[in-house]
């Protein structure tokens, strides 16, 4: 019990708080079946064999910076997994699903915390709905990505995931780096948003070890976490302080780094971000680049991150309008016929690069 003298000094800064629902229960209504269940180990052992090089394949985590729409969100993992298919010699596709937002400032923060794009906060309705839309794109047949910034929502979503990401806001935080050291699938660790790569790499270090932490458990309830460590982190180069990482001088260096750590020498390039600029329009100039660098033989590129969308550009969250169907409400994606045809490049690049490998005995 909480003595009156407590109510006086406790969540002075809390404005109301309402129940929230528990991994369990969220399960139960929305239960990954046994097939979305293999499905999703089968895309975890992909990810893990393309990073490993024990596929040559290029790893391709693309789709909406965020998701807004749940239905536009669909209708674009549909058009994916025709491309994927087509592609999947070459380019292992992986559609990013993202939910959580991490703001520079202030801004909306992702479709669990605000499903209502209002302000209004029904995290209830944003895990259900992002849980729906999950099990919707496992069931067309896609592995899926997203970003782990909250570090409660795993237990309701992460057994559908099969490639994570701590972003570069959160990479320093020991928090993020003790959650990446307990998740099941593969986290890709971004570089700082000042460029900053080494605080990355210690991150891939620091989450591949066991830690014991509180966290929750399935149930909801709070509990001590011991972890095994994550030995499939791994970094992604996101461009940073004004700069971007993408070209080869910036990849070997990179490269450098991770050896010197005692770390796998592997890197996903993220084509967004401060490697665009956060101009769309950049995204395929890097994704040429990354490109000529497979064709070139360059092994250490395991894969690519772009942001796309079903229409080009971005737009702004604004009450007072309606928002143009398939468009970003934060950053700026290529549109779908741009991407289709990026990833189609680069599936003829990891062709190439295959073709420069030693054939195996
Ligand atoms: O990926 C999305 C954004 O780059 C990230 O959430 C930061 O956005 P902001 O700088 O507009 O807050
Ligand atoms: C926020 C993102 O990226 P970064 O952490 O690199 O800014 C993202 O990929 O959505």
């Amino acid at each position: 019990m909480t003595t009156p003298d407590a109510h006086r000094v406790i969540d002075q800064r809390i404005d109301r708080v309402v129940p929230l629902t528990t991994p369990a229960l969220l399960h139960h209504h929305l239960p990954l079946d046994a097939t979305l269940a293999e499905a999703v180990l089968a895309g975890r052992r992909a990810v893990g064999r393309v990073l490993d090089r024990a596929d040559d394949r290029l790893l391709v985590v693309v789709g909406p910076c965020s998701v807004h729409d749940p239905a536009a969100a669909l209708e674009y993992a549909g058009r994916l997994r025709e491309v994927a298919d087509r592609l999947s010699d070459d380019l292992l596709v992986v559609m990013r699903v993202y939910f959580e937002k991490p703001r520079s400032t202030v801004g909306w923060k992702g479709l669990i915390n605000d499903p209502g794009l209002d302000g209004s906060g029904d995290v209830n309705t944003g895990l259900r709905t992002a849980r729906a839309l999950l099990l919707d794109v496992l069931r067309l047949g896609l592995p899926v990505g997203c970003e782990f910034l909250d570090p409660i929502t795993p237990q309701y979503i992460a057994d559908t995931v099969a490639w994570g990401a701590i972003g570069a806001r959160t990479v320093e935080s020991q928090v993020h780096r003790q959650l990446a050291s307990g998740l099941s699938m593969p986290i890709g660790m971004k570089n700082r948003p000042d460029g900053s790569i080494s605080t990355a790499v210690d991150a891939i270090r620091a989450a591949g070890v066991p830690h014991v932490f509180p966290g929750i458990d399935f149930s909801g309830t709070p509990a001590i976490m011991h972890t095994r460590g994550n030995a499939d982190g791994h970094l992604v180069l996101r461009g940073g302080g004004g700069r971007p990482n993408y070209d080869a001088e910036s990849v070997a260096g990179a490269l450098d780094l991770l050896r010197a750590a005692g770390l796998p020498e592997r890197v996903v390039i993220d084509a967004s971000h401060a490697n665009s600029g956060k101009d769309h329009r950049n995204q395929p100039k890097v994704a040429a680049d990354v490109a000529a660098q497979l064709a070139a033989g360059q092994r250490g590129i395991v894969g690519i991150m772009l942001e796309s969308f079903l229409q080009p550009g971005r737009q702004d969250l604004d009450p007072t309008r309606e928002l143009e169907y398939g468009k970003s409400v934060t950053d700026a994606c290529l549109g779908w016929d741009t991407t289709a045809q990026v990833l189609t490049d680069l599936a003829a690049a990891a062709r190439t690069r295959r073709a420069t490998l030693p054939t195996p005995a």
